[in-house]
């Protein structure tokens, strides 16, 4: 780790850092999942970026990692723009988590969430004292979905010549994983993905692959420790003028962590970090570890005398303004930076930092996660605007006119998510005709959705359930409950104009309730929908009754008479039915079958 390196400034001693990028679902988690499993002595911390309410993917991670402590989730928000800052702070934690163990860390990935822009992400490194001085990129790695990547280019070019996050993803990619290609059968189809990705980015690998599959992932030597990454390709192929430099920052004030926040830093010690806490848990961090001076390989603390005055530059995430240096220079110097040799003077480097900084800061002040819903049109604003999320950005290839440059669309206002959490079981064939109804009139705008269930009838059976567009599959987790696991679903959905109330609502009928006294559940055998038969009168509803007044819910809304049921079997028949799994109902990359016509039981029973 690089609290475990002495050595500042050289290029190949500084811990690699990999970037995996790539849009909602293309399949980031898979690949990670892959890279620690595979790792083998290799001891490699994760830093996890969520966009979502309720983190899954902490729950999806965490098993493969060899503890807990190597995990770092800044959720809720985007390290791109609302949680940037944090990602400094996140890599002092992983520092003060592996010198407290003296635990070395051989490399870190960084998996950002699916709507983040890599551009500011990767620039901190160069942006930061702190970070410089320790870590090294060493790649980007942008993960694309072979079957929904068209949509997304489509949904990201907009008519005014902005460019969205997928477009992004795949400018800045050093290896590109052209995943999913078993969901694009036809060879031309592969072929036009493939085209499109070479008009954004030319010069990357690209590699097809089937991430979900063993047979069809990427040799690891592939992706970690490749150093692909070149400052000197991003400025002549992407932007030329990515580091030009200024002397004004402005970034200072409003970064400095006030003596309140210091507080609460040091009542903050480990584990992980909740929303809004994350960063000054690791602010502790590394004010700590400027306390106690950096480790050697060893172990031993090292006498740097840099060393404070580095840690803290790295609590404080800024940069203090430089005189300007000149374009030249700043360029010159990242790409010396970039390709092992001397770092340029300070002065240059602090300059071109600040540019960078300034010039990605786009997060207004409240972050895109609050549910702002202000809108371009609604004022005459201006590039940089921090209302909008809309900066300077990234010229379309090939276009060297500034003029002409294409301003890059951060604008994730209708963009949101909706984090439900609910206590016990879930009623399996409702969770069903829940997710049908919703993602047959809300797929396209519905980018991502996933969560963990227990299921009614499934024992300690723990349910992962992944969505991405209409494509949505179940199945069992790698761990089951563990006995003293409180049995709580948690599901998220990322996506345009979602309504939280009636995602609520919805999710709250799935929850699975005891029947009444004397009612017994069955399933329809062609469409799986249940019915129910009072034993006692003989009585069948679609609807199901509940406990209070089960008569008189029983018998509202049921949209067929119990007559045209079939008729009444036995209580073990009733048993094998119920204990299909969920997952039986799809697989992996199918589209959830509807077991009934839409509009029937589903919505009545509640
Ligand atoms: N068919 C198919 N499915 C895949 C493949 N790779 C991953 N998946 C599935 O795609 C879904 C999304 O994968 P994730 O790895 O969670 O995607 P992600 O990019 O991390 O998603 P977010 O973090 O939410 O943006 C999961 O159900 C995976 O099992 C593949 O090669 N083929």
């Amino acid at each position: 780790m690089a609290a475990h390196t002495s050595n500042r400034g050289n290029h190949q001693s500084k811990t690699p850092v990999t970037i995996i990028t790539g849009f909602l679902g293309a399949g980031k988690t898979t690949l990670l999942n892959y890279i620690l499993k595979e790792k083998g002595s290799r001891s490699i911390a994760v830093i996890e970026n969520e966009f979502g309410e309720v983190n899954i993917d902490r729950e999806l991670v965490a098993d493969n990692l060899l503890a807990k402590e190597d995990l770092v989730s800044l959720e809720n928000g985007c390290v791109c723009c609302s949680l940037r800052k944090d990602i400094v702070k996140a890599f002092a934690e992983i520092e003060r988590r592996s010198r407290q163990q003296a635990k070395r860390v051989d490399a870190i990935v960084l998996e950002t969430t699916g709507l983040a822009d890599p551009a500011p992400v990767a620039f901190t490194f160069f942006a930061n004292p702190w970070l410089a001085s320790r870590y090294r990129l060493d790649s980007i790695i942008c993960v694309v979905d072979a079957r929904y990547l068209m949509q997304h280019l489509e949904d990201g070019q907009h008519s005014d010549g902005t460019v969205n996050e997928a477009v992004q993803q795949i400018a800045f990619a050093d290896l590109i994983l052209l995943n999913k290609v078993d969901l694009v059968v036809e060879e031309e189809a592969k072929k036009q993905v493939v085209t499109a990705i070479k008009s954004i980015n030319n010069s990357a690998r690209i590699i097809e692959c089937q991430l979900n599959q063993e047979t069809g992932r990427p040799p690891m030597d592939l992706l970690l420790f490749n150093n692909l990454f070149s400052v000197n390709r991003v400025l002549e192929q992407i932007d030329p003028q990515f580091l030009d430099s200024d002397s004004d920052s402005d970034l200072s004030e409003d970064e400095e962590l006030s003596p309140h926040d210091s507080a609460q830093q040091q009542q903050q010690q480990s584990g992980d970090l909740d929303p809004g806490q994350a960063g000054r848990a690791v602010s502790a961090a590394a004010a700590a570890a400027a306390d106690s001076g950096p480790l050697g390989p060893t172990g031993a603390p090292d006498a740097d005398t840099d060393a404070v005055a580095s840690v803290q530059a790295a609590e404080l995430a800024s940069v203090a303004p430089a005189a300007h240096s000149g374009d030249d220079d700043a360029a010159q110097g990242a790409a010396a930076r970039s390709s092992g040799q001397a770092g340029p003077s300070s002065k240059t480097h602090l300059s071109a930092a600040a540019s960078l900084l300034r010039k990605y800061r786009v997060n207004g002040p409240s972050g895109h996660l609050t549910g702002r819903k202000h809108r371009r049109e609604e004022h005459d604003c201006e590039d940089n605007c921090e209302e909008c999320h809309i900066v300077e950005g990234m010229p379309i290839k090939g276009d060297r006119n500034p003029k002409r440059r294409a301003k890059r669309l951060h604008d994730l206002s209708d963009v949101s998510s909706v984090g439900i959490m609910a206590r016990g079981t879930l009623d399996e064939y409702r969770f069903n005709m829940y997710m049908r109804d919703l993602l047959a009139e809300k797929a396209k705008d519905i980018f991502r959705c996933k969560g963990v269930l227990s299921v009614h009838g499934y024992g300690n059976t723990k349910f992962v359930f992944q969505g991405v567009h209409e494509t949505i599959c179940y199945g069992p987790a790698e761990q089951p409950w563990k006995p003293d696991e409180q049995r709580i679903n948690q599901v998220v959905f990322i996506g345009r104009g979602l309504d939280r109330k009636a995602l609520i609502e919805g999710f709250r009928t799935c929850v699975w309730v005891p029947l009444p006294d004397g009612w017994d559940e069955f399933r329809d055998e062609k469409t799986r929908q249940p019915f129910y038969v009072n034993r006692r009168t003989g009585e069948k509803s679609w609807a199901r009754p509940v406990i209070a007044c089960a008569r008189v819910v029983a018998t509202q809304g049921a949209t067929q008479q119990p007559s045209q049921l079939l008729p009444r079997r036995q209580p073990s028949q009733l048993t094998t039915q119920l204990s299909q799994p969920v997952s039986a109902a799809t697989t992996a990359g199918q589209s959830i079958p509807p077991p009934i016509a839409a509009g029937t039981a589903a919505q009545s029973a509640a």
